[in-house]
């Protein structure tokens, strides 16, 4: 099935089925990227630059079959990230349908020249056994004029009894790397940070850029807007800016952890990196009729791109 959405010039947004019939919306921009984002889990799945080339990770073995998460592109960890209380891993709304949000609220400005789709997500009954508070999570999935990828969220809190809730929320971002042993993160560098390995005790970065040589599962905090992911082979750079989104988790679980990984070949830690903007260290609380905002926008700059730098506009 195919449902055209909207087409501008070569600009066009579709909705299509995607593996094991799952539907998917695809957006395209008139110099040839494009995005994926499937209805399950509004799971951003696929981002390719004008060359055709995929920017982020999907396992080979990612199991496109619910309830299970996708092991690969941009997994939306709410109402939590990480584990924490009775309710699954990362939350529950990565597992669930969201829908097509025909009339979203508007936005203060209007983007120009960019393709988007907007989807939204509710709990089920069944999540409000879990999880007892009514929510309208909306996501807005934006493909700009150089094929930056733009992802805003916006939670409400739709509560009937009147009660406030509060939440943790990650972009947990799967980012595909030509060699995981030769790629640096900077922007990182001296931040305090929480460690998943060490019972999330509380360490200080030294004042490197942060390399690869084995395991990572960490929680930085107050984060800077921008962080930078370079990878001298692909000869690429890159650039995450946020909003809202204080936090940043980094994760590679390495070759122990990838064997164990059913939806996770032997190998592939090589070719993947998790950097995960996020809202972590204080939760966000909503009164009723309250919404937060938190954005992620990705971009890919050349390598030329200046180390210890975080703006992609200066070129060396
Ligand atoms: O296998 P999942 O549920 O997608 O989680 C993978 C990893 O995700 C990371 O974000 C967490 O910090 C790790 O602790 C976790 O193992």
């Amino acid at each position: 099935m195919t449902e055209e959405i909207s087409t501008s010039g070569n600009r066009s947004v579709e909705i299509i089925d995607g593996i094991n019939g799952l539907q998917k919306v695809v957006l395209h921009q008139h110099h040839g990227s494009s995005v994926e984002v499937y209805l399950y889990g509004g799971h951003v799945t696929s981002w390719k630059n004008e060359q055709g080339e995929e920017l982020l990770f999907m396992s080979n073995k990612a199991t496109f079959t619910p309830p299970n998460p996708i092991r690969g592109g941009i997994p939306i960890c709410f109402p939590h990230f990480s584990n924490v209380g009775s309710i699954e891993l990362h939350g529950f709304a990565r597992n669930r349908l969201w829908s097509v949000d025909n009339d979203p609220p508007p936005f203060p400005t209007n983007p120009t020249n960019r393709v988007f789709i907007d989807l939204i997500f509710k709990s089920t009954e069944d999540d409000l056994k879990t999880w007892p508070h009514s929510f309208e999570y909306r996501l807005r999935v934006s493909l700009g004029p150089v094929g930056d990828l733009l992802l805003t969220s916006r939670v409400r809190n739709t509560n009937t009894d009147g009660k406030p809730f509060s939440f943790t929320v990650a972009y947990k971002t799967y980012f595909s790397v030509s060699d995981i042993s030769e790629i640096r993160v900077e922007g990182l560098e001296t931040l305090d940070y929480l460690d998943n390995l060490q019972n999330r005790e509380r360490f200080t970065e030294q004042g490197d850029a942060i390399t690869f040589e084995s395991e990572i599962d960490k929680v930085y905090l107050s984060t800077p807007t921008k962080i930078a992911i370079i990878d001298h082979e692909k000869k690429r750079t890159f650039v995450i800016r946020k909003d809202g989104l204080p936090d940043a988790g980094v994760w590679n679980p390495w070759d122990k952890k990838a064997k164990a990984m059913p939806d996770f070949g032997d190998d592939e830690y090589k070719h993947m990196l998790c950097v995960e903007a996020a809202a972590v260290e204080y939760p966000i609380t909503l009164k009723l009729g309250e919404e937060w905002k938190g954005r992620q926008q990705l971009l890919v700059v050349h390598s030329s791109y200046c180390s210890g730098k975080l703006d992609p506009h200066i070129v060396c």
